[in-house]
């Protein structure tokens, strides 16, 4: 497996940029942890690179194919987002499991079981049986993570897994991670130091870096 982000750039709705240029690969799994200040675009970078978000300019490559040689709906499975807080929904985590099974290109994936692998972080089998607003941020967090997991994608594009939840249940989270390929924002830098095979640190564009380029 390989994947490449090539001179990703993204503008502002003011027409100035979010990012510019931003460039990284990966291998089988590597953990590139992004940080840097709130504000900087770290969301919207994983969402560029799930196809959820236009993006201007760059590109990105799994196994050397684009999103549109794959299939947008194929590479939403193979390059999968896992947003920092679980949307709102109706039904139970089982129910939505279920539908998605039985969704276009997840047909013809073997999953994993996820109730498997949340048993890992301390959820009861009991809880996928619960409505989604019944649960806690930390049980939901970690419930949609396992639905991700279980879909086995090349990588996975991770905002902040482990916000809501406590320091152990975190390095229960983490030890799982580190059997994956991926994608991970974190404002922590021990969290950082443990996981990261490879880092990127976004900082805030600087039209000034455009003035001193052109002057070369
Ligand atoms: N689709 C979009 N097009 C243009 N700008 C956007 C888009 N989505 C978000 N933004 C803007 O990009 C900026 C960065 O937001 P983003 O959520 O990516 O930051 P972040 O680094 O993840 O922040 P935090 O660490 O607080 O979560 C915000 O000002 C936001 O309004």
């Amino acid at each position: 497996m390989n994947f490449r982000l090539e001179n990703l750039c993204k503008l502002k709705s003011d027409g100035t940029f979010l990012f510019r240029d931003v460039s990284f690969s990966l291998k089988e799994r590597d953990i590139l942890t992004i940080s840097g200040p709130s504000g900087v675009g770290k969301t919207t970078l994983l969402k560029c690179i799930a196809q959820l978000t236009i993006y201007e300019e760059g590109d990105v490559y799994l196994n050397e194919r684009t999103p549109e040689e794959h299939g947008i709906t194929v590479w939403r499975t193979r390059v999968m987002y896992v947003p920092q807080r679980t949307p709102i929904m109706p039904g139970t985590p089982m129910e939505f499991y279920n539908k998605m099974l039985n969704f276009g290109a997840q047909r013809t994936i073997y999953h994993v079981d996820p109730i498997e692998i949340s048993q890992k972080w301390d959820i009861k089998e009991e809880l996928w049986n619960k409505e989604w607003t019944q649960l806690s941020g930390g049980e939901s967090q970690r419930i949609s993570l396992a639905i991700a997991l279980s879909c086995k994608p090349n990588v996975l594009l991770l905002d902040e897994p482990t916000s809501a939840l406590d320091p152990t249940t975190c390095l229960l989270v983490e030890k799982t991670l580190k059997e994956y390929t991926c994608i991970l924002v974190t404002h922590s830098p021990e969290q950082e130091s443990r996981l990261a095979t490879n880092t990127y640190k976004l900082n805030p564009y600087n039209p000034n870096q455009d003035v001193l380029l052109s002057l070369d």
